[in-house]
Order: structure tokens, then C-alpha cells, then sequence
């Protein structure tokens, strides 16, 4: 979907600067805008700084100097716990779920930002979407599949009906066919309006899915443009997206 260009972006970041060491930008001045029911994906080669971008738009690297703003209000100095009350899910790579913990403790926990009387209905709202979950909300979630655990985490970030999502690597380590159901879960999500961001090493899925992509080299974006577009650019595949000459993440095998 290709909104008016009037329209204020869901989310955008204006000469990002963010890294881990004062002295050291790994991000080095990103302007990205992300229209709202986007499904944007965020491509480039191991080591460009698509992880640190999200993280640092999330809250968790810090912000050397720019701006990030959400539906136009700037969240830059936002504290990290206090960016999904304002709207902004962020689903990282890693332990993303609380794995000595029951699916329900788990959505518990995320609840927990919600005023107590909505909590429960909010908590049912999920098992309704993912009944995968609901089917055994006892089960410890570290013993849930890869793919599980990712729509048990997603679920987690979707409990306060954030208009934004982001996720880094979603489809680390699954299985292809696995990648396909998360995959098909983000664009259900985005089919309900909610704008999707996502960084990703499966790239040709990754396109499949999205309706634009930015790729990042060295801490900049280098390109950016219609997803269907991007795939078929055989110099960009060539030199940016690992195509051709790097594996293909989406034939690891799955790690439970
Ligand atoms: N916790 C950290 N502390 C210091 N430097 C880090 C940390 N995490 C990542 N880096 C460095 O930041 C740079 C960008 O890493 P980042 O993970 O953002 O890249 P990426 O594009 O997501 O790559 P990949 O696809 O390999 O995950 C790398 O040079 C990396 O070594």
C-alpha cells in the first residue's frame, strides 16, 4: 500500500545516530519514514546495523543524536519500557519470551502495561487470534517450537493493539516452511492495519511479503524502493542482498 505522500508517517527517524559506544556510530544518520499499514523490510549485508537501527528506534541501543518520532510525536528520549504504552511493539531476536514461564504467565506479564480491568479480555482478544496458543496456555514456553515461540512473542507485543510493530529477525534460525507461517502471521497483522517494520536475512520471503524495502550498508541507507522491485534488481540482489553470492538464511534448519 502506497499512501498519500501528505500523510504523517507511522513512524520515522531523522539523522538517527546510534550505536553502542559513545565514540562509535553504527548507525550513522538514518532518515527512514514508514508510512502507517506499511510492511516495510529492512535488508543489508551481516553487519550493516539493521539490528542496532531497530533496537535504537526501540530504546534498547542508545541514541548518540536525530530523532524518533511516532505518528509525529518524538519518542526519541522515551524510556524503552514506556514506548509500547505509546504505541510502539518491538519484538527482539533473542529472548523474547520468558522461557521458565507458561504461554499464559508470558501474555500475563505483557498485560501487566494494561489498566487491570481490561487485562483479561485483552489476554482472551489474543487466544481468539492465535489458537495455537490457547490450545495449551499451561505449556511451558521454552519447550514451544521456534515458530511458537515467535508467535507467542508477537503475540506478546500485539497485546496492547500497537498501530506499530517491529521485529528483529523474526524467521532466525526456523525452518523455510516455518518462515512461510510467521510470514503469513505478520501479513495477517498488517492486513489489520497494524504498520509493520522488520529486519530480515531471508530475503526473497522477505520481498515476497513487503510492500517496500530499505537496505542499509555500513549504517546508511544505500536503497530504497518498492519491495517487487527490489527483487528483481539483479544488482542490487548482487551486491546488498546476499543473493547470488551468500546463503540464503531461509535453509537453516530450525532450532526448537
Ligand atoms: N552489543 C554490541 N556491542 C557492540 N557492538 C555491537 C553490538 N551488537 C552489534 N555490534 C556491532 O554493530 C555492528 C552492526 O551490527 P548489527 O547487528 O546491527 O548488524 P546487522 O545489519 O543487524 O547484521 P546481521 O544481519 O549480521 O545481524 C557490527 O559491527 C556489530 O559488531
Amino acid at each position: 500500500m502506497t499512501p498519500p505522500a501528505s500523510q504523517t508517517p507511522a513512524l520515522q527517524t531523522q539523522a538517527l545516530v546510534a550505536g553502542y559506544e559513545p565514540d562509535l556510530p553504527i548507525v550513522r544518520g538514518v532518515d527512514l519514514s514508514v508510512a502507517p499499514g506499511e510492511l516495510l523490510v529492512l535488508l543489508g549485508p551481516n553487519g550493516a546495523g539493521k539490528s542496532t537501527l531497530v533496537k535504537a528506534i526501540a530504546g534498547v541501543v542508545p541514541i548518540h543524536s536525530g530523532s524518533v518520532t511516532l505518528a509525529g510525536r518524538d519518542i526519541t528520549r522515551i524510556p524503552t519500557h514506556r514506548k509500547i504504552a505509546e504505541g510502539l511493539a518491538f519484538v527482539p531476536q533473542t529472548e523474547n519470551i520468558f522461557a521458565t514461564l507458561s504461554i499464559h504467565e508470558n501474555l500475563q506479564i505483557a498485560a501487566a502495561v494494561l489498566p487491570k480491568p481490561v487485562r483479561s479480555e485483552k489476554i482472551a482478544a489474543l487466544y481468539e487470534r492465535f489458537p495455537d496458543l490457547a490450545a495449551k496456555p499451561s505449556r511451558q514456553a521454552g519447550t514451544l517450537s521456534g515458530g511458537q515461540r515467535q508467535m507467542l512473542a508477537v503475540a506478546r507485543a500485539l497485546i496492547v493493539d500497537p498501530p506499530v510493530i517491529v521485529l528483529d529477525e523474526p524467521s532466525a534460525g526456523l525452518s523455510p516452511k516455518i518462515v512461510s507461517e510467521v510470514f503469513e502471521m505478520l501479513q495477517q497483522i498488517n492486513a489489520t492495519g497494524v504498520t509493520v517494520v522488520l529486519v530480515e536475512q531471508n530475503v526473497k520471503a522477505a520481498l515476497a511479503i513487503a510492500s517496500r524495502a530499505v537496505v542499509l550498508v555500513e549504517g546508511r541507507i544505500r536503497h530504497e524502493g518498492v519491495a517487487a522491485d527490489l527483487l528483481g534488481d539483479p544488482l542490487i540482489a548482487k551486491l546488498y542482498l546476499g543473493t547470488g553470492h551468500s546463503p540464503d538464511h531461509s535453509q537453516e534448519a530450525e532450532h526448537p
